[in-house]
């Protein structure tokens, strides 16, 4: 982040002393930024501990990156997601919750999978159910009841209030299944690690009082995606204690309902509960007039333009196919990239600036294409998940690793064995071609590893890849998965002062010591969900037709589901900082591989 001069309404929020308040601010109106100079000024101010709760970890890292990494920081400010700041309390608590050792993070999808069908088959009612079902129905059954689960547990809904007699009631049975095969891992999914906290911090006060006596100003970025468990999370925390608490947020930038998150939690009850004080910031710093123009006509608002001396462009492209709009795409950012300068544009146009954003990652598909053969670089933005291992060594190294430092942990257990099974174990030959030896070096390795030596383990690991009969391309992979476990260990280092293997392996299941830093090289490509709080100088809004985005299924549920699209479409036009180009194609090729009339998407009829 560059010094810049705060705005005064900027400022007077930097400087604000006790209380609690909102800050409601349209999207470019340096909500981050205000926060992060307020972080940086309290910490600085003697008056305590501050905890600043970001929404992603690269808000984090950009907020800690700013801070500067002094002692004094270090030592007064936590900055982290509600989740890495659970887990830095389950990594000293855990005892007090009823496990023996330290719970380990199920980050995996396919392993929650897993969990929920044993605790299926474990139930003969459900069984039945489920063994009469074709493979797509089982899969819907599977993800339904895994949503149940989530909603049960960020809704706080206590197994006792499920409506007796309703379909409710059947699934508590597979719920507490779960919790249970869950446990008997020694593991914890996502959701948990928040209610775990809550949980301890609601049924113990002397615990819940160190951290409301530890810490004296609360600061939450993005608070219109808050749930109703991080909420009570907060509440929980606060106790009637922490009474200076910020919250900053955009309605209109509310986009996480699927997930359980309501604005109404920081306008209504934060309102109510804490008696904040509302403070509005509606200038937008970041976009060119024209698309402030049509970002204000969008959602009806009224966001006064900073840079209103920048014209920009905003620009709706109607193409007779989708790959005709790959083509219109491709063309455009080609004849960008060969222009080099705008008078709206600081410094040269590059790949590097330009950004593709879409409401589903499925309409990258002829893009995609277009962009290879054209020879124009490009990368996918990644999310907040940690590092997922493609290399057959290293998802090996992987699942020994997490049996090491759980030894309860059943499910990688089989996975391991599945993985690593020679079908006949006397004809050596093909024991000798499969990766049954590699896999014995790797965890005689795996179990001589502790937190002193890993570094020196990591050599050696490097080593027998070396030596190891791979093809290139295998190689390379499994060296970078290496390079990149390798480099999450260095940070986790620099961010701990005291260390673990449990911790390490809990911080990279969190997203937490991801290099958020590296410049990736070429076009963006990023669905508008991944892309927010985040800007670019031109953008591709692609995928503009009516049931793509909006998405047909909130077309057929309407009411917020459909509001919740249109807030995405504000917050996809507001990534772009000068030009915007937003298309859409009249047929789309549909999987079934006919061609559909499509219409342009409801939200954008009224800007034409
Ligand atoms: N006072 C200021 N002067 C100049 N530029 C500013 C100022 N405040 C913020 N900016 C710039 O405006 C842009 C938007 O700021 P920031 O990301 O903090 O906004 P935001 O409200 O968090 O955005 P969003 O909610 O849309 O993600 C950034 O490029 C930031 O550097």
């Amino acid at each position: 982040m560059n010094k810049v001069n705060l705005s005064e309404k900027q400022a007077g929020i930097v400087h604000l002393e006790h209380g609690s308040f909102l800050v409601l601010a349209s999207a470019g109106s340096g909500k981050t930024r205000v926060l992060t100079e307020r972080v940086k000024r309290l910490s600085e101010s003697n008056q305590g501990k501050i905890l600043a709760i970001t929404f992603t970890n690269k808000a984090a890292a950009e907020i800690k990156e700013r801070l500067g990494s002094s002692e004094k920081i270090n030592k007064n400010v936590f900055v982290g997601t509600f989740h890495s700041f659970c887990q830095s309390i389950l990594e000293l608590r855990f005892k007090l919750l009823g496990y023996k050792k330290m719970p380990h993070i199920f980050e995996d999808d396919s392993d929650r999978i897993e969990l929920i069908k044993e605790a299926i088959e474990s139930i003969p009612y459900f069984k039945e159910i489920y063994d009469d079902l074709d493979t797509k129905q089982k899969n819907q059954y599977t993800y339904n009841a895994l949503q149940f689960i989530s909603t049960v547990k960020r809704e706080l809904i206590s197994p006792d209030e499920l409506v007796e007699g309703s379909k409710d009631e059947e699934l508590k049975y597979l719920y507490k299944n779960y919790q249970d095969i869950l446990k008997s891992n020694n593991a914890i999914d996502f959701d948990d690690i928040i209610k775990l906290v809550y949980d301890l911090f609601t049924n113990n006060d002397a615990v819940a009082n160190l951290y409301r006596k530890a810490y004296s100003f609360i600061c939450i970025d993005e608070c219109q995606d808050l749930n109703k468990l991080q909420y009570f999370l907060l509440k929980a925390l606060c106790g009637s204690m922490i009474q200076n608490v910020m919250m900053v947020g955009d309605p209109n930038q509310s986009i996480y309902g699927f997930n359980g998150s309501a604005s109404t939690f920081m306008q209504e009850d934060f309102i109510n509960d804490f008696s904040a004080q509302e403070i509005v910031l509606d200038e937008n710093y970041r976009c060119s007039k024209t698309i402030i123009e049509a970002s204000n006509q969008l959602m009806d608002l009224d966001v006064e333009a900073v840079n209103y001396v920048i014209e920009g462009v905003f620009q709706i492209q109607a193409l007779d196919t989708d790959q005709d709009e790959a083509i219109y795409v491709a063309n455009k950012i080609k004849e960008l990239v060969n222009l080099q300068k705008h008078s709206d544009i600081e410094g040269e146009i590059t790949y590097e600036r330009i950004s593709i954003l879409a409401r589903n990652k499925f309409v990258f598909k002829n893009i995609e294409g277009m962009l290879l053969s054209e020879e124009i670089p490009f990368y996918y933005k990644s999310g907040n998940s940690g590092i997922k291992f493609t290399s057959s060594s290293m998802k090996i190294f992987d699942l020994f690793f997490r049996i090491k430092i759980n030894p309860l942990d059943r499910l990688h257990q089989k996975k391991l064995e599945d993985y690593i099974k020679v079908r006949d174990v006397n004809d050596i030959e093909e024991l000798q071609k499969s990766i049954y030896p590699i896999s014995l070096r790797i965890k005689k390795l795996v179990d001589e590893i502790s937190m002193e030596n890993i570094h020196l383990k990591i050599e050696e690991l490097r080593i027998i890849f070396n030596e190891e009969f791979f093809d290139d391309d295998e190689r390379k992979l499994t060296l970078d998965e290496l390079d990149d476990f390798n480099t999450q260990l260095i940070q986790y280092k620099k961010q701990n002062i005291k260390t673990s293997l449990e911790g390490f392996k809990a911080a990279i299941a969190l997203g937490i010591t991801k290099n958020n830093n590296i410049k990736e090289t070429g076009v963006c490509l990023s669905t508008v969900h991944t892309m927010k709080g985040q800007e670019s100088e031109i953008v591709f809004l692609i995928g503009m037709d009516d049931g793509t985005f909006p998405d047909y299924r909130a077309i057929n549920k309407g009411g917020e589901e459909l509001n919740q699209e249109k807030n995405n479409t504000y917050v996809a036009f507001t990534r772009a900082k000068r030009f915007l180009f937003v298309s859409y194609p009249k047929k789309r090729m549909m999987p079934w591989g006919d061609y559909k009339q499509r219409e342009i998407s409801r939200f954008l009829s009224p800007l034409i």
